[in-house]
């Protein structure tokens, strides 16, 4: 289901919570709305369902204008065909799991076999088979926010509005649901819009991240183009860990030269980012640093603390161009105070032209 919004805004008295937005969502794809807290994702979310009238603009669902504000249309939330999950799970209490989900199609007025049928195979998609007969209530947080993800499901909806549906579940239960959500939506074909403050979440869920600040888009692409490579410091700061410093890149016959302040020639190659020479923030991600022994070539560096995590181990490293964070794998350990030596691959050292 297509979902087009243009020239967009919602203010709150002085606040602007969306500013002027203009955006078309992939159709069938999870599309992430990830930014800080007040950033406008939820605002967004909620005038595309039609639970707050935007001050101005259009929005459109599967060709459908549902909200233009120059032509005073308006379509109340029932009537804009989409499924609605929030954090908070809003289930009747007096009626059995079965009952909820079974909602939305007696609302439609669906034989009764039919709906009996379609809750049972909904609530056994997202594990729940068994407690069909319960009362809701009984059920734990994240059984409860099955069945709200079940009763949203089993009207079919093509576009499907999810605002933070897993930040009360713990974190095993909420990676698990990441998982069902993606099986749900590559079966179903739907299109999910999915707000989230989590960027792990984001980019574990996302076909594409659409990364808000302010209440307008800042860069928006797959879960890896962010990551990898982000067009302002703001998307490199916001998604993961990234080590930022002033580099000035020279043209050479193989691509770019990025040389460091004070003189140590990073990288010579292809480097992502900036076409010509020029200042510019480098970015490296932790993980892209090789170590190697303090007198091999590279960057030399100083271990100045170590953080064991398991899966990995972090180490802030102290450098001629500062302070940098440097993600190891495996066993081998490291002592405070340890001399190394760091080097990084062309085509991971990524460039934003310095305005940005
Ligand atoms: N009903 C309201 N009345 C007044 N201001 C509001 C209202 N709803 C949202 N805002 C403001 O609009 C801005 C955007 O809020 P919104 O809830 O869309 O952000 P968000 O990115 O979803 O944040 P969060 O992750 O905290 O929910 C914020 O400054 C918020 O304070």
């Amino acid at each position: 289901m297509s979902v087009v919004v243009s020239s967009l805004s919602k203010h709150f008295g002085s606040v602007r919570a969306i500013d002027d937005l203009s955006i078309e969502f992939r159709e069938g794809a999870i599309s992430v709305l990830l930014g800080a807290s007040g950033c406008g994702k939820t605002t967004t979310l909620r005038c595309i369902a039609g639970l707050e009238q935007p001050t101005s603009g259009q929005i459109s669902i599967g060709g459908q204008t549902v909200f233009a504000s120059a032509r005073g249309i308006d379509l109340p939330p029932a009537r804009r065909d989409l499924g609605m999950v929030f954090q908070s799970y809003a289930i009747w209490p007096h009626m059995t799991v079965l009952e909820n989900v079974a909602l939305p199609l007696r609302a439609k007025k669906r034989p009764a076999a039919e709906v009996a049928e379609r809750a049972r195979a909904t609530l056994t998609s997202v594990g729940l088979g068994q407690q069909i007969d319960r009362g809701a209530t009984q059920l734990s947080g994240g059984q409860q926010q099955r069945v709200s993800i079940a009763r949203c499901l089993v009207a079919d909806p093509r576009l499907i509005l999810m605002d933070e549906p897993l930040s009360n579940l713990d974190a095993k239960l909420r990676i698990e649901m990441r998982h069902e959500i993606r099986q749900l939506q590559r079966r179903l074909g739907a299109t999910i819009l999915f707000v989230t403050h989590d960027q792990e979440e984001a980019m574990s869920l996302a076909d594409e991240i659409i990364l808000f600040d302010k209440g307008k888009i800042v860069q928006r692409g797959a879960p890896e183009e962010l990551y990898f490579r982000p067009q302002v410091r703001y998307v490199a700061d916001f998604l993961g860990k990234a080590n930022l410093f002033p580099v000035t890149a020279r043209p050479t016959a193989g691509g770019l030269e990025v040389v460091a302040d004070g003189g140590h020639v990073l990288a010579s190659g292809q480097v992502s980012g900036m076409d010509g020479g020029g200042r510019a923030l480098a970015m490296v991600r932790p993980e892209a640093w090789r170590i190697g022994p303090v007198d091999a070539e590279g960057l030399t560096g100083r271990v100045e603390e170590t953080t064991f995590i398991g899966d990995r181990r972090e180490l802030l490293v102290q450098t001629p161009i500062g302070r940098l964070t440097v993600m190891t794998l495996g066993m081998r350990s490291f002592c405070t105070g340890e001399g190394l030596s760091l080097t990084v691959e062309p085509e991971y050292l990524h460039l934003i032209a310095e305005a940005a």
